[in-house]
């Protein structure tokens, strides 16, 4: 194969070689490149605590002298001729939109409009027909109809584009050589190791250092909230693991890479295609593996019970992290390029422990506190251009994932305006039913699809690939930083051409007060930079580094120290961090605000789902976990809509398009929809206990418009399935669970929110319990009793109670009151039905379907019973005006 060889210096916005006409959307060809100082910081080993800088004294033993310069970057051009196909193939696009079948979305469309139209004609005719002797109970289900209806367009309208992509690993191949691949930091976050076991953790973390992709563009780094020493012993025997493992997983290309997952699956030995020597080898890794779980359980164990004096290292020194609200910043490099090759002899991706400085009286924010300090370390000590963002149980299940987003955000024109792909959650050790609807298959493969089309979809909290650059708070770059006097840097006046020169360290010699030196116009900017992102000129110049890479010129003693310096709880005082750069405060969804406030600048996302589940996780899946998880993101709904930031009245100086504003509103309000829903749900068993209607007696025309009012909502439904293919199981699930957590958690959600709003509100959230044996579904009927069970228990005994009384009613009154007393029934069959899973939740593991249907019985026999005693109160009823008359006449 004949290669020409071009060594090209770096450009400030990549290199455009070719001359493609083709336009962003569809992904053209043009050569981007991406220049990285690896490994620079990675060389460090032992803990390093704040406090050890205020005595000075290094904690650095083997602290290396730093590659100097940067790297010359080698652009491989394949020749033209006999590989005139690989030329040409390297030019198509690494990503094409596919747009769902016109046979199959325009059918959507029309019947979208025709059940708008049809709803406006309903609500004339129910607006023009009050129930005169009912009117309160008429205008109150008005009111909530009209509200539902509102609340549907909201959901609906942003799926109306909805689109699908396709990527093309091979071409990103051919087109980027291996050393051209974007670097990816990676974080992983935990916060409490009873809660988050280790074993999850550590299999998270054995799935990234697998991950198919350049060695040396991956750092993984690990935040940890507790500060504890038992997941800084857990990651120290996972490096050790990781060693044997990742090139057990290079070596036979397996899927999954974390272990747990992957020894879960069977394999077929006797299949011909199976390898002996790697049923020996998987034999072999099978018992490592065994030992490794052994020797962290053996942590876990010795963690139960923490000493007085509290945790001691294992070179005698006390662990930092002794007190979980109040210790000093840890950096811990576990793998770092020098002293870390695999057992082959093969470059390791490096694995660092963070655990962010921790004071009384400083607020950490949580999750998103976390990502922050891990966004500013991470930039300081590898500063990759794109960030991976992993929630502790959530694994990386398709190796290739990196890849699949670098289609995307190295595709030189789309890739200057991405903000981040999102994958899909998907999970592992939900119960076959997926009773709670915890797959929500609905908002990942109908509404995620859906904004795919208009600006993206929305960030939800893992599993998303992130742009450095967009995290800084900037607009996308046509209008970024060269342009830095207008908008977003106002008081920048120094700015013109390059402003990488204000902070090149180079000039500023290898020590930090080379900062403080310099001259007057610079100093204004870079005031202006401190105040954005804090007093670190480390990390400043690392926001400049367009493509990443670190500043050349800095030790890594140096580096070292700032790293510890940009997790200190302070830091982040009197900065933009949180508010406009950043993971942003506020909500207890982070992540919801955090991509708005992207989109709202103007940036896109892109939704990506490969063919092999790109992440898996856990998920809780027991009634009252879920509900609560439930409860704490209608919660941060709630608070976003009660902040500045509610899509309603945000953002419209920016880039924003309506429909994408349209979802975000969806996502911000439906909290609220659980009024009208709690009520709608109340109404049919008031209708059944009163013997009052909604509705009046339906005209020809009315029953007309309401039979094609549900034929339409049917239809929309099955259309949707249809260029979904999601299945109608998933679907009755997903309304379901509307039903249940709306009557419940969104409820709660709404008036804690209030009580928020007003001061009054202090729940705290702490962090999900995941369970290791993901496969075992015990918790599933795990009964907790909350609160929040109790308006959809009292919802299904009234309507249960409604409809009792509602059958010995019409049986009291002759069997012309069956007529109007099926419409009543229907509608509390529609609550029951939908409560049908709740109730099963409710009934806990003994005796699983008996106790249902000791409960079905008990209303069976209840409307049986009324029965016989209706008629034996029907009988004297008759004979009784006779027995009266015969009273007085006698
Ligand atoms: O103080 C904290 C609290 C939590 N976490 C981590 O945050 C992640 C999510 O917390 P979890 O308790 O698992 O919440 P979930 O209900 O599963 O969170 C979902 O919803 C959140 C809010 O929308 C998103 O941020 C999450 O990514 C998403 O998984 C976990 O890795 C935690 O370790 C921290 O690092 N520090
Ligand atoms: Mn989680």
């Amino acid at each position: 194969m004949a290669e020409t060889l071009t060594t090209v210096s770096q450009p400030r916005n990549g290199l455009h070689i070719s001359h493609s006409d083709s336009d962003e959307e569809n992904g053209d060809y043009n050569q981007q490149h991406w220049q990285h100082n690896e490994n620079q910081a990675f060389s460090l080993a032992g803990i390093v605590a704040s406090k050890d800088f205020e005595g000075e004294k290094g904690f650095f033993s083997n602290a290396e002298k730093l590659k100097e310069g940067p790297e010359k970057i080698s652009l491989v051009i394949k020749d033209q001729g006999e590989d005139g196909y690989l030329l040409a193939e390297a030019r198509q696009p690494l990503w094409r939109k596919v747009s769902i079948p016109s046979s199959l979305i325009n059918p959507y469309r029309i019947v979208i409009i025709l059940r708008f139209t049809i709803l406006v004609f309903f609500f004339q005719y129910r607006i023009s027909t009050p129930v005169h002797d009912a009117f309160a109970l008429w205008l109150i289900s008005v009111i909530c109809e009209v509200w539902l209806a509102l609340s549907w367009l909201l959901d609906q309208l942003p799926k109306w584009f909805p689109i699908t992509r396709e990527t093309y690993l091979d071409r990103l191949s051919i087109r980027f050589e291996e050393k051209l691949l974007g670097p990816v930091d990676i974080f992983v976050t935990t916060a409490d190791p009873l809660k988050e076991p280790p074993i999850i953790t550590a299999n998270t973390v054995l799935s990234v250092l697998s991950v198919e992709y350049p060695a040396e563009k991956v750092s993984c780094y690990v935040s940890d909230d507790s500060a504890s020493m038992l997941l800084y012993d857990t990651l120290s025997e996972t490096a050790q693991f990781a060693r044997i493992w990742v090139p057990f997983c290079n070596k036979y290309n397996i899927e999954p890479r974390a272990p747990e997952s992957y020894f879960s699956q069977k394999v077929d030995y006797l299949k011909d295609k199976v390898h002996p020597a790697f049923v020996r080898d998987r034999r072999a890794m099978k018992r490592e593996y065994e030992e490794f779980k052994v020797r962290i359980n053996v942590l876990v164990a010795e963690a139960q019970k923490k000493p007085e004096e509290g945790w001691v290292m294992q070179d005698g020194t006390p662990w930092p992290g002794n007190n979980t609200d109040d210790h000093s910043g840890m950096i811990q490099v576990c793998l770092g390029s020098a002293g870390a090759p695999d057992k082959e002899g093969k470059e390791l991706p490096r694995l660092v422990y963070i655990s962010r400085e921790k004071r009384l009286g400083y607020k950490h924010h949580k999750k998103a506190g976390a990502m922050n300090a891990l966004v500013r370390v991470s930039a300081v000590l590898s500063n990759a251009p794109f960030l991976l963002n992993l929630d502790c149980d959530q694994y990386i299940n398709n190796s290739k994932v990196l890849r699949e987003a670098m289609c995307f955000l190295m595709d030189p024109q789309l890739g200057k305006k991405l903000a981040y792909v999102q994958f899909p959650r998907r999970f592992d050790g939900i119960d076959c039913n997926d009773r709670y609807a915890n797959h929500n298959t609905v908002l990942f493969d109908i509404n995620m699809k859906g904004l795919d089309g208009i600006q993206g979809p929305v960030y939800v909290g893992t599993g998303c690939v992130f742009n450095r650059q967009a995290l800084y708070g900037y607009k996308p770059l046509s209008e970024k930083r060269s342009k830095m006097s207008s908008s977003s840097w106002p008081s920048c006046c120094c700015c013109s051409g390059d402003s990488r020169s204000i902070f090149d360290l180079e000039e500023m010699g290898e020590e930090l007060e080379g900062f403080d030196e310099q001259e007057e116009p610079s100093f204004t900017s870079k005031k202006n930079f401190e105040k954005r992102f804090g007093q670190s000129p480390v990390f400043i110049a690392s926001t400049l580094m367009e493509d990443g890479g670190l500043p050349k010129g800095i030790n890594s003693r140096l580096m070292m120290k700032e790293a510890i310096h940009v997790i200190s709880c302070g830091y982040e005082e009197k900065t933009e961090w949180g508010k406009e750069i950043g993971w942003l405060y506020g909500s207890v969804t982070e992540d919801i605000l955090t991509g708005f406030n992207m989109h709202c600048r103007g940036w896109k996302s892109v939704y990506c789902m490969p063919e092999r589940a790109a992440f898996k996780g856990s998920a809780p899946i027991n009634l009252s976990d879920r509900l609560h998880q439930v409860l704490k993101w209608a919660l941060g709904s709630t608070e976003i809509f009660f902040s500045g930031y509610c899509p309603l009245w945000y953002g419209y100086s920016g880039k924003l398009k309506w429909l994408q504003r349209l979802a975000y509103t969806n996502a911000i309000v439906y909290p609220f929809t659980s009024i009208p829903l709690l009520v709608y749900c109340t109404i049919p068993a008031v209708c059944l206990l009163t013997g009052k209607f909604i509705m009046p007696t339906l005209t020809t025309l009315a029953s007309i418009w309401l039979m094609a009012l549900f034929i339409c909502i049917i239809l929309t439904c099955v259309l949707e399935l249809r260029w979904s293919g999601v299945s109608i199981q998933d679907w009755w699930r997903n309304e379901q669970f509307w039903v249940i957590g709306g009557v419940s958690a969104h409820l709660f959600a709404v008036f804690q929110g209030l009580l928020k709003v007003g001061g009054l509100d202090t729940t705290n959230f702490t962090v999900r319990e995941k369970t290791a044996d993901g496969t075992l579904l015990g918790k599933l009927y795990l009964f907790k009793w909350t609160t929040l069970l109790i308006p959809p228990t009292s919802l299904v005994i009234l309507n249960m109670v409604g409809i009792v009384a509602g059958i010995s009613d019409a049986i009291n009154n002759g069997y012309d009151s069956w007529g109007p007393l099926f419409g009543k029934l229907f509608f509390s069959f529609w609550v029951i039905v939908h409560l049908y899973p709740f109730l099963k939740g409710l009934m806990g593991r003994q005796n699983r379907t008996p106790t249902i249907v000791v409960l079905w019985s008990i209303l069976l026999a209840l409307i049986f019973s009324m029965i016989w005693v209706r008629f034996d109160v029907f009988l004297p009823k008759k004979t009784g005006p006779i027995l009266k008359q015969c009273g007085v006449d006698c």
